[in-house]
């Protein structure tokens, strides 16, 4: 962490008010592990009946069972591989036995690894886009097709990450996947509004998971420079993304729709600003620069 990271502890408590989702349903990909663990939780807390979804079944009754025992309310297990359009189908019926259909669909789910783009073969370029868009794709037709039939209205939204608008080598398919997710969902925010559809899309910057970490810093030599860069000084708190994705899901954000919010610390224009580099220059060597530029005449 760096010094000025004091200015801006993170508040990792509940914001919305209890019960904010009493009688709602939320389905969650992902939601076993890392940040679909944080948003479920919380979403739990505030009074939603959560179903969460992914390839590991012990994980997810794992995950289920520790959140319901602390809040009281629902949590379902279903195992799902989005990346299989037939599974998605029977995870969706599932879930409608269960609970009814969703209020809230958070895609969290994704794959990620890094390596360079000249080492991927065709198969590890298809896991991951797999995963991050057809996998998108699948739950959000399957689901929205449901939901118009049933004339239900819903928020759908998408984790994706700040590369997604800028691109990033050694990140290709998960870089080029996610910024197929904001297309699908600023497009579908257009399209479905007239179903009671809202979609919107958050790019969290760093937040330390065993997921992410473990497959784009397995040294952890990057860790301390990628920190430089965030202006506020830290890596962001699970629980961040959770207040967050509970706001946009929430009745306090019904205006809100093909929205992206990119909650990252600032490390995005940090690492954009062509001169920012300059915070490196001291107040001496300001003087003598400044002194310079003024005794510059001409071009
Ligand atoms: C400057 C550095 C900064 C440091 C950054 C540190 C922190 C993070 C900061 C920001 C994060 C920003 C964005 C994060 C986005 C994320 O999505 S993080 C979430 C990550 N979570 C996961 O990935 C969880 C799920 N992942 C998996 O299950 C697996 O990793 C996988 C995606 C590979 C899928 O598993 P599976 O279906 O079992 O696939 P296979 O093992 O069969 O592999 C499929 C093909 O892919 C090839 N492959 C696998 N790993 C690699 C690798 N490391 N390098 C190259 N290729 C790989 C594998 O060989 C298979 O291909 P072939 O069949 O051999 O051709
Ligand atoms: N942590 C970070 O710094 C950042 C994370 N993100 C995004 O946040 C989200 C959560 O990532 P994070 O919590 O860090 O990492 P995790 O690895 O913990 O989460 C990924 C989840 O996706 C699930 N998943 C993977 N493949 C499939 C599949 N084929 N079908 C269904 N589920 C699948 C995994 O469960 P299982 O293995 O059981 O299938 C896992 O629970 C992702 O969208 C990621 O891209 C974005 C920017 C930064």
């Amino acid at each position: 962490q760096l010094v000025q990271s004091t200015f801006f502890p993170p508040a990792e408590g509940v914001m919305l008010p209890t019960g904010s989702f009493s009688n709602r349903v939320a389905f969650i990909t992902g939601g076993g592990t890392g940040l679909g663990r944080a948003m479920t939780s919380t979403l739990s807390q505030l009074g939603a009946q959560c179903v969460i979804a992914s390839r590991k079944l012990d994980v997810l009754q794992q995950t289920a069972e520790e959140i319901s025992s602390q809040t009281g309310n629902k949590v379902h297990a279903v195992e799902c591989d989005v990346r299989d359009p037939q599974a998605v189908a029977r995870c969706v019926e599932r879930m409608e036995t269960l609970t009814g259909l969703p209020d809230v669909i958070i895609n969290n789910a994704a794959g990620n690894f890094v390596c360079p783009s000249e080492r991927l073969s065709p198969n590890a370029w298809r896991s991951i886009t797999d995963i991050v868009l057809n996998g998108t794709a699948f739950v959000t037709l399957e689901l929205g097709k449901r939901l118009i039939q049933s004339r239900k209205g819903a928020s759908f939204l998408a984790i994706t990450t700040i590369y997604a608008e800028s691109g990033s080598g050694f990140v290709v398919p998960s870089a080029s996947a996610k910024a197929g997710v904001e297309a699908l969902y600023k497009s579908l925010a257009a399209e479905w509004g007239r179903y009671g559809h809202r979609f919107n899309i958050i790019q969290p910057g760093p937040i330390r998971t065993k997921g992410a970490f473990s497959r784009l810093d397995p040294t952890g030599a990057f860790e301390k420079a990628m920190i430089s860069r965030i202006p506020t000084g830290r890596l962001g708190k699970p629980a961040e993304i959770a207040n967050l994705a509970a706001f946009v899901s929430s009745d306090y954000a019904t205006w809100m729709s093909g929205a992206v919010i990119r909650l990252d610390g600032g490390e995005y224009v940090s690492m954009a600003g062509e001169f920012n580099e300059l915070r490196r220059v001291t107040p001496d060597q300001w003087k003598m620069m400044e002194a310079m530029i003024r005794n510059t005449r001409g071009s």
